[in-house]
This record gives C-alpha cells, sequence and structure tokens, in this order.
C-alpha cells in the first residue's frame, strides 16, 4: 500500500470462544476508499471479525487501529463515539417498523443530539443520495426488499461514517435487487471516497464489487488479493485450497466432456489444451489471431471468454492448437505476453477432438 496511512489495521488478532479461537492470528489493511470483500464458508469467522472491527467484541489478543487509534485503548464513552465513526448495514435490514423511511434514517442523528431541522435536511439529502427522494413518509411494510436495504444503508451513511460495514447486506434480496444495491455501494464509494468492507458467503457479490478479497477459512485468513487478481487465477497454483472452491462455481471452465477426453500424452490427430488465463492489459492483446499471422497456427477456441471486475477485464481462455505444434504455439504465446504477471499458460493435456 502507498505511504497514505490504513484506515483500518489488523495486527494479529486472534478471538476465542469458550477456548475455541473463532478468528486467529489475523493481520491485514484497508486503505481509505477501498471495497474490501472479506468471504468465508459458514463459520469462518466473518461476523466475528466483523463485530471486533465495529467494536462489539472484544479480541483476546493483537490490536485493532482504526483512523490511527487502537481500540483497545478506549473506555467505553470514546469507544461509543468511535461507533458512530462505523456505519452498519444488516442482512435483514433492521428498520423499525412502526417509523417511516425519513424517521428510520433520522434515528441515529436524534440519538447524537441532532436538531430537528438538521435532521430533515440531512434525511432529504441521504434519502436522495440511495434514490428514494419520494419515499420519505412510507412506513417499511410499504417498501421492497431492495428500498428497505437503501433505507437501511441511508441510515447507516447518516453521521457521515468513515467506513461503511456490510454484513450480508444482500444475502435477503433476489440476484437483480442485489445487483443495483452493489451498484449503489460502489456509486457511493465513488461519490463520497467512503471506505467500504462487505461481508458475504458469495463469491458473485465481491466480484460484482471488490477491489480487494480477503478469504477466512476456518477462522485464518487464507488469501488477501486484488479482486482482478483473484479472478483472472493468475496466481491459481500458489492459492489455498479454501478460496479455489469459492472460486470454482466463478471460472470459466473446461466442459465435462472434453475433460474425460483429455490425455497427458498426444495420439494421433490430437490437440493439445492451453488454458490462458487473462488480466489487465493483456486481456486486450488480439493474441490468438498474431498467433496465426505470425506462427500459421490456427488455434481453437473452445470455451472462455473476457468479463470485467470493475473496470479491469479478466479472463480464461481454452485453446486447442496441434499438438505437434503446441510447444511453438506456447513459445509465441508467451512472446505475445502471456504467462506475465497478469496473464497464466497452462497446458492441461491433449484431446482428440470430435469432428
Ligand atoms: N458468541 C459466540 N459464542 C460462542 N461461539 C461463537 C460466538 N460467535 C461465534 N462463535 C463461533 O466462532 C466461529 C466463527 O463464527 P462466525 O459467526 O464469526 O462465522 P461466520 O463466518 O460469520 O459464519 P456465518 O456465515 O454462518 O455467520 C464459529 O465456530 C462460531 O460457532
Amino acid at each position: 500500500m502507498d505511504e497514505a496511512p490504513a484506515l483500518i489495521r489488523f495486527e494479529r488478532v486472534t478471538r476465542r470462544f469458550g477456548g475455541h479461537p473463532a478468528i486467529a492470528d489475523i493481520s491485514f489493511s484497508v486503505g481509505h476508499g477501498e471495497i474490501v470483500g472479506v468471504i468465508g464458508r459458514s463459520g469462518a469467522g466473518k461476523s466475528t471479525l466483523l463485530r471486533c472491527l465495529a467494536g462489539l467484541e472484544r479480541p483476546d489478543e493483537g490490536r485493532i487501529v482504526l483512523d490511527g487509534q487502537d481500540l483497545a485503548q478506549l473506555g467505553e464513552p470514546a469507544l461509543r463515539a468511535r461507533r458512530r465513526r462505523i456505519g452498519l448495514v444488516f442482512q435483514h435490514f433492521n428498520l423499525l417498523s412502526s417509523r417511516t423511511a425519513a424517521q428510520n434514517i433520522a434515528l441515529p442523528l436524534k440519538i447524537a443530539g441532532w436538531t430537528r431541522a438538521d435532521r430533515a435536511r440531512r434525511t432529504t439529502e441521504l434519502l436522495e443520495l440511495v434514490g428514494l427522494p419520494d419515499r420519505a413518509g412510507h412506513y417499511p411494510a410499504q417498501l421492497s426488499g431492495g428500498q428497505k436495504q437503501r433505507v437501511g444503508i441511508a441510515r447507516a451513511l447518516a453521521a457521515s461514517p468513515a467506513l461503511l460495514l456490510c454484513d450480508e447486506a444482500t444475502s435477503a434480496l433476489d440476484p437483480e435487487t442485489t445487483h443495483s444495491i452493489l451498484a449503489l455501494l460502489r456509486d457511493i464509494n465513488a461519490r463520497l471516497g467512503l471506505t467500504i468492507m462487505l461481508i458475504t458467503h458469495e463469491m458473485s457479490v465481491v466480484r460484482a464489487v471488490a477491489d480487494r478479497v480477503l478469504v477466512l477459512e476456518a477462522g485464518r485468513l487464507v488469501e488477501d488479493v486484488p479482486a482482478a487478481r483473484l479472478f483472472a487465477h493468475v496466481e491459481a497454483g500458489s492459492m489455498n485450497e479454501a478460496t479455489r472452491s469459492l472460486l470454482r462455481d466463478q471460472r470459466p471452465s473446461l466442459p465435462g466432456f472434453l475433460v474425460d477426453r483429455l490425455t497427458p500424452e498426444p495420439a494421433a490427430g490430437s490437440h493439445a489444451v492451453l488454458e490462458l488465463g487473462v488480466g489487465g492489459d493483456a486481456a486486450h492483446l488480439p493474441m490468438i489471431a498474431r498467433l496465426a499471422t505470425e506462427t500459421g497456427i490456427e488455434a481453437t477456441l473452445l470455451e472462455g471468454g473476457v468479463t470485467h471486475i470493475g473496470q479491469e477485464p479478466i479472463g480464461a481462455l481454452f485453446l486447442a492448437v496441434p499438438s505437434d505444434r503446441a510447444d511453438e504455439a506456447e513459445a509465441a504465446l508467451r512472446r505475445f505476453g502471456a504467462d506475465t504477471t497478469e496473464t497464466s499458460l497452462r497446458r492441461l493435456g491433449h484431446v482428440v477432438l470430435p469432428d
């Protein structure tokens, strides 16, 4: 990370319950304005990490530094003030059903002692920000799930927090609404420069919104990587098994019928199958066309494609080239920019393609 001091620093944080560590020896830092996804399976320790960060749990070991302040050094009043610098967004919205959207949003401001006029001004501003200017007087029961979560986000932002913590914020929503809520979070991040941490068990959520990904497994931090690199599988070989298994359903993969036919050695008329993982600028390189013009080798695209994580192109292509020219094709692809820091090139085996 650059010279700017981190907003969040976890230093070897452990939290135990009944002697069993829910999170163990966790260290990472988050810079201002980053969107960080924390992913892991049920019981991996995500909620515990979030609760420690929100000051709702105290670590047994290690330090959590937020904006230069060690949370463990703060007494209860200072900790309460700190908590107001953190906005929390919940899976089930946690709105008061007897209050309107505007009243729900204004509640933290009322508790913080804002005047009625200031509350009204800020609430109007927030309803605009989350795209609900005409829903101020609606009660939660009159709002859709997505609208309720927008109110939840507006409430979390009311006191201008330094950090927004989202705990499975889209897990109760359908895919289309999830998409719009994640777009809203990205928009808020871009407009306000707000740092966001999202806890989720869904790789698709991380994929849609995060700049960086932390993977938790059985209380340990097993991966801390830029999202684009994670999805380009550049370091697939070095990735933890927990990460690979979370990724498996996201990545393009060779169709099963071809995997079944793969052999380690070439056969008469066979093709070598190459997996080309591309990311960054490499995604724009016309590698297949260059391969044809410069070597005369015509690669067949078996599967795969390029997509985007934020603005970052990433992809995986599965190519077939005649087995007797596989070495030559690999050497050329490497020369064109494959197998650098942002791309990877792997030979999966040989296959006799169906006619
Ligand atoms: N208050 C608690 N008392 C006892 N054990 C706890 C407590 N909170 C968490 N744990 C245990 O710590 C481990 C991590 O739990 P945590 O809720 O942090 O995981 P998670 O990744 O958020 O899971 P989920 O996605 O299911 O919420 C689990 O084994 C859990 O049973």
